[in-house]
């Protein structure tokens, strides 16, 4: 593993998300919101100094993709802007590694919220399933804000938010029942999409909730037709 001083935490905190999000929506304390076809959006609303920093977990299947190529348009800063609809500039701050990145992004404003720019390292991994020996391997992508010294520390001007997501993927395969070749027709991505964000400063909380109420739902939804329109009749990634 590259001897970085960020990797201790890249490994604990991919591995915490993992296991964070295969809990699923159990306990009752998970609260639906939102539901779209195979999409359902579920939230705990939880206050940090006043502020809502609500909890987020989505769960959504999707055919013809694989986990590798949901969690590689996820992760990939080349096409972020063709699916993030709130992004405003982006830069990679570091590369540590080929599937581990420092980012910096600045969103759009979105009212009634003053501007915010989020910092944070971005590593995509594959990991072996340990509990069903014949299923495919799970993919995860993590974001989990970070310092850097190349960002600029924002005096007085952008607000940055606190963020841990994680997108975590298992794809199932039903084979042709004649013997035949495995198409994309035969592949299921089962996604468990979760955040926690801290807005880092003061957003009325009935206003965020509304925000996240409108964009979440948006964001999924855009991103995983993305991945399905750039996977169609393109060799598939297992
Ligand atoms: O999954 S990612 O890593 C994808 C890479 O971009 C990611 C997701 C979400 C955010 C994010 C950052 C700021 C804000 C708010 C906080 C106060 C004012 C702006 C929000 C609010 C929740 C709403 C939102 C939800 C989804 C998409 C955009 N907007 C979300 C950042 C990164």
């Amino acid at each position: 593993a590259p001897a970085h001083p960020l990797w201790p935490e890249i490994e604990r905190v991919t591995l915490e998300q993992l296991q964070y999000a295969r809990l699923g929506v159990e306990g009752g304390v998970w609260q639906l919101f939102a539901e779209d076809g195979e999409m359902k959006m579920y939230k705990r609303e939880e206050e940090v100094d006043g502020l809502a920093v609500d909890p987020l977990k989505a769960v959504h299947t999707v055919k013809g993709v694989t986990g590798r190529e949901m969690t590689h348009y996820f992760f990939s800063p080349d096409v972020r802007f063709e699916w993030e609809t709130t992004l405003e500039q982006m830069k990679v701050l570091e590369t540590i590694a080929d599937d581990t990145l420092v980012i910096l992004q600045i969103h759009k404003r979105v009212w009634p919220a003053s501007q915010r720019d989020a910092l944070f390292w971005s590593h995509v991994r594959r990991v072996p399933n340990d509990t069903d020996r014949d299923a495919q391997d799970i993919w995860i992508a993590c974001n989990h804000s970070t310092e850097h010294h190349e960002a600029p520390s924002n005096e007085g001007k952008m607000v940055r938010v606190a963020l841990t997501v994680c997108l975590v993927c298992q794809t199932s395969i039903e084979p042709p029942a004649d013997g035949g070749p495995v198409t994309r027709d035969h592949l299921t991505c089962k996604i468990t999409y979760c955040s926690v964000v801290n807005p880092g400063g003061w957003v009325p909380t009935s206003a965020l909730r509304a925000v996240y109420k409108r964009e979440y739902p948006k964001f999924l939804k855009r991103f995983t037709q993305y991945v399905k329109d750039r996977c169609d009749k393109q060799p598939i990634l297992f």
